[in-house]
């Protein structure tokens, strides 16, 4: 069987003596989409957190394309293909909708600090590049009204689309979106939805945390935590069938 993209293994965690993780271990196979449900509390954002970067586990392993993260930073992560989005949309406010898309691109760029300072042939190229490449992003995901906008002035729907346009010109190969319905009405979640399966049908492996029952539908397998450890693993409809899951969601 081929190597998993993403592995964790017995992955633990604690802030000031609380521990929030405890032991976690699960596959993400490359081009599949992953959910992961818990209750509030419950680790999912600090899971996140420890795979792309924002926080170091105190124990366990995160192994992404075959090697150890270790002490990998956020930024090489994210040139590496392992890329997020914010349970609060993370936009710059002061920028357009189109200089946001663009900051998205700026990982695939080639040029030196000095070149772009001296603003060379080759950095004008590159940036006018960057420019096209955000203009097409704007347009796939219906932002072009909108570009010329500056983010701050954007709905929450708009927002999320905005990062996850952002997210998508850098071409991820593992896209983790956390709590990605939040904020949206049903029409923006079904869309969002689509996005989701589009995205993955073109090769982004997704990891997904949302407490949308209805949006987890797209994860072919969903990990429930529960204070910091994995307590069922299955499709939905058999995590939904979990008497743990059912007891700690409904109380029944
Ligand atoms: N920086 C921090 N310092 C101290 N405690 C923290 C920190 N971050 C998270 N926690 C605690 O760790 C636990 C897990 O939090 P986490 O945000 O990972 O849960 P979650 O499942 O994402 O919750 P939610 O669904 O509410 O976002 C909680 O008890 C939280 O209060």
């Amino acid at each position: 069987m081929a190597d998993p993209l993403l592995a964790l293994k017995e992955v633990g965690h604690s802030f000031g003596g609380l521990s929030v993780l405890r032991s976690v271990t699960f596959d993400v196979p490359e081009g599949g989409i992953i959910g992961l449900i818990g209750p509030n509390g419950s680790g999912k954002t600090t899971l996140f957190n420890i795979v792309t970067g924002y926080i170091r586990p105190l124990a366990g392993t995160v192994t992404y394309r075959g090697a150890a993260l270790g002490r990998d930073t956020i930024q090489q992560r994210g040139l590496n293909g392992l890329v997020r989005t914010f349970q609060t949309p993370q936009v710059f406010e002061q920028m357009t909708v189109l200089e946001n898309v663009m900051v998205g691109c700026t990982k695939l760029t080639r040029t030196t600090m000095l070149q772009d300072l001296l603003r060379t042939p080759a950095s004008r190229g590159q940036m006018r590049e960057i420019r096209e490449r955000a203009e097409a992003g704007c347009e796939r995901f219906g932002l072009t009204a909108l570009r010329d906008l500056p983010a701050a002035s954007l709905t929450a729907g708009q927002r999320r689309i905005l990062e996850i346009a952002r997210a998508v010109v850098g071409e991820p190969r593992l896209l983790l979106l956390d709590e990605p319905s939040s904020g949206l009405n049903v029409q923006e979640i079904d869309d969002l939805r689509d996005w989701i399966v589009r995205l993955n049908e073109e090769g982004i492996t997704v990891l997904l945390v949302s407490h949308d029952m209805g949006l987890m539908t797209v994860a072919r397998t969903v990990h429930t935590l529960y204070f910091g450890e994995i307590i069922a693993s299955g499709d939905m409809a058999a995590i939904q069938r979990d008497p743990r899951v059912r007891e700690v969601y409904l109380g029944v």
